[in-house]
């Protein structure tokens, strides 16, 4: 595991999957939420903090959610200044086509980018997501801002389509792919604090907490459970990404958070 001090916040990331572990700005709750009862077992993915699900997310994928979460990775480049601390992680295996990286910024936000380049002779198809575990005083007591008016494909319904109206405030279980390239806000009154979820190169937006089925899910305790939801910036569904020959591919996600009544 590395552990990086900043200025403005400290912040941890597992070698095993390139899996950022924790985020905490100074004088604030960790932005992460992650599994007391995580499994720490080569071959199964951590839970909480952010999943990297690539080269594929969700259905269709084998295993489910891609190879990197399953992956060691190393520590390639690093740089320390007095504002920021860059990190580049590779995994130690590489992919026999798709070359992939992830870049670490740390500092009052936090910058997650996973690169991707296509190395070979034929258009690749890229499904993917960073799989951000926030921690909120409870799932169903936040309010999501950002997705008002956007198509979702809803996952727990059979695939059906629906448009957001308003703003999303959780009550049942949920899981639903938007089209939606924009920002969220998380907000949430039981911590007195907004998380913003800002991203880039993705046109989705996956928005997951599993309810009581919590409770059914072996690396997860459901009274913790309570405390997290997950906004994951992808590129899923409606949003592949097909890379040609040589061409590349950066998907971002950054976190940062503030009062919500100062
Ligand atoms: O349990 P995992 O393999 O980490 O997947 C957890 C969840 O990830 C995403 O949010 C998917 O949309 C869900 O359908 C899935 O259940």
């Amino acid at each position: 595991m590395l552990r990086v001090n900043t200025t403005w916040s400290t912040f941890c990331i597992s070698l095993y999957g390139a899996h950022a572990l924790s985020y905490v700005p100074c004088g604030q709750k960790d932005l992460l939420w992650w599994s007391t009862r995580a499994f720490a077992q080569k071959g199964k993915p951590i839970r909480g903090g952010v999943p990297l699900c690539w080269p594929g997310f969700a259905e269709n994928t084998e295993p489910f959610h891609g190879t990197a979460r399953l992956q060691d990775w190393i520590l390639v480049e690093a740089e320390m200044t007095e504002d920021y601390a860059r990190l580049l992680l590779e995994p130690t295996l590489k992919h026999e086509v798709l070359q992939v990286s992830l870049e670490v910024l740390v500092r009052d936000r936090l910058v997650l980018r996973l690169h991707s380049q296509n190395l070979g002779s034929e258009v690749m198809e890229l499904t993917q997501a960073l799989h951000t575990y926030l921690q909120v005083s409870a799932w169903n007591d936040i309010a999501l801002t950002g997705l008002d008016g956007c198509l979702f494909v809803d996952k727990l319904n059979a695939g059906s389509e629906g448009v957001q109206a308003g703003v999303l405030h959780p009550q049942e279980g949920i899981d639903r792919i938007y089209v939606h390239s924009g920002a969220v806000k998380v907000l949430d009154p039981g911590l007195n604090r907004v998380i913003w979820v800002r991203k880039a190169a993705s046109g989705s937006t996956v928005v997951w907490h599993p309810a009581e089925k919590a409770a059914t899910i072996a690396d997860m305790d459901s009274a913790e459970a309570e405390h997290f939801i997950c906004v994951e910036a992808a590129n899923t569904h409606k949003d592949k990404v097909s890379l040609l020959p040589g061409d590349s591919w950066s998907l971002e996600t950054v976190l940062s958070a503030e009062p919500l009544h100062a």
